[in-house]
């Protein structure tokens, strides 16, 4: 894999132009991309003889670092106002439709979607990635929106927005870009969309366990521990929440005991289902591992 301090520096180079992008923003995607690439690489090695993409390639390990740098902006964009509104808008446009921004600067939106665009392997995978990426702007719109309103969600409609919101499509949809996963096809397959669903809940309800004491700290409401204890005070919500998790991953697990989908989407599921103990317990610069009181726990 390329140096970590060359490819950090190259998301950076990237993200000059995008208002309020953060060392933290290239630093997470950085250690959270190199996780995940590590633990397939060995199955990419194994399907680089039908796709001819290397395991190793800069130019395609860096354009993935860069994408999910820009997921973790875009987060920020909307939990911490980075950008005006008008801006946050036109970005969104240009991400969503693969267009050049509308509004001055942000030139990092376009740059990004026309890498994407000119790597595919499956022109589909950059189709979709122009869907996910609509998905995850109007969750995380979404989110925001009723965190602030009078009306709460309840638990259910919390979870159905959440499997958007924590971009995993987006991640897996980036990856098959790049390194011809073939996603497009797995996408039609019913048993393929309810591992999308299952990972996903179970990404958002490691996030939202994990960053349960620092988002209630900052009044963040946005959170499933968080909602479930303004609707059920009384509740013993970690261990409610601790008890669903465990759940979703049985289910996990036997949708892919039975359907033994192709390399390297084992291991990848399998890298996602344990991002809890394996990223979340080390990333100091934005999850606060030295927060104040509960929400952690030791690796699983
Ligand atoms: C969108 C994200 C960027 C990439 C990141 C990797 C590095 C793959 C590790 C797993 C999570 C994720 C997919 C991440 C997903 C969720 C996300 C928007 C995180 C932002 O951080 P945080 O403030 O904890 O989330 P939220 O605002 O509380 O939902």
């Amino acid at each position: 894999m390329i140096p970590t301090e060359s490819a950090l520096q190259q998301v950076l180079e990237w993200g000059r132009s995008l208002t309020g992008f953060a060392n933290e923003h290239a630093v997470e995607a950085v250690r959270g991309g190199q996780y995940i690439l590590q633990r397939i690489q060995p199955s990419l090695h194994d399907i680089s003889a039908r796709t001819g993409r290397d395991p190793q390639d800069e130019k395609l390990i860096v354009t993935f670092y860069r994408e999910l740098a820009l997921l973790f902006w875009l987060d920020d964009c909307n939990d911490l106002g980075l950008i005006a509104p008008e801006q946050l808008a036109a970005v969104e446009q240009a991400l969503g439709q693969g267009v050049p921004c509308a509004l001055p600067g942000f030139e990092g939106c376009a740059v990004l979607r026309a890498s994407l665009a000119a790597l595919a392997y499956d022109r589909r995978d950059y189709t979709e990635l122009l869907n996910d990426t609509r998905c995850y702007c109007a969750a995380l719109r979404a989110g925001h929106a009723q965190a602030a309103g009078a009306q709460r969600w309840s638990y259910a409609e919390y979870l159905h927005n959440s499997i958007d919101s924590i971009a995993y499509s987006n991640v897996f949809c980036c990856l098959s870009l790049l390194w011809g996963l073939d996603m497009a096809t797995l996408r039609a397959r019913p048993a393929f969309r309810q591992v999308l669903r299952l990972i996903s809940t179970i990404g958002r309800l490691q996030n939202d366990l994990h960053g349960c004491a620092k988002d209630r700290s900052a009044g963040e409401a946005d959170n499933a521990a968080i909602l479930l204890l303004q609707r059920y005070p009384a509740m013993p919500v970690e261990d409610f929440l601790n008890d669903e998790l465990a759940g979703h991953a049985r289910m996990l697990h036997r949708v892919m005991v039975e359907e033994r989908f192709p390399a390297p989407w084992g291991p990848l599921i399998e890298a996602m289902a344990v991002i809890r103990a394996k990223y979340y317990q080390t990333s100091t610069s934005r999850y606060g591992n030295d927060a104040a009181g509960g929400g952690q726990r030791a690796p699983a």
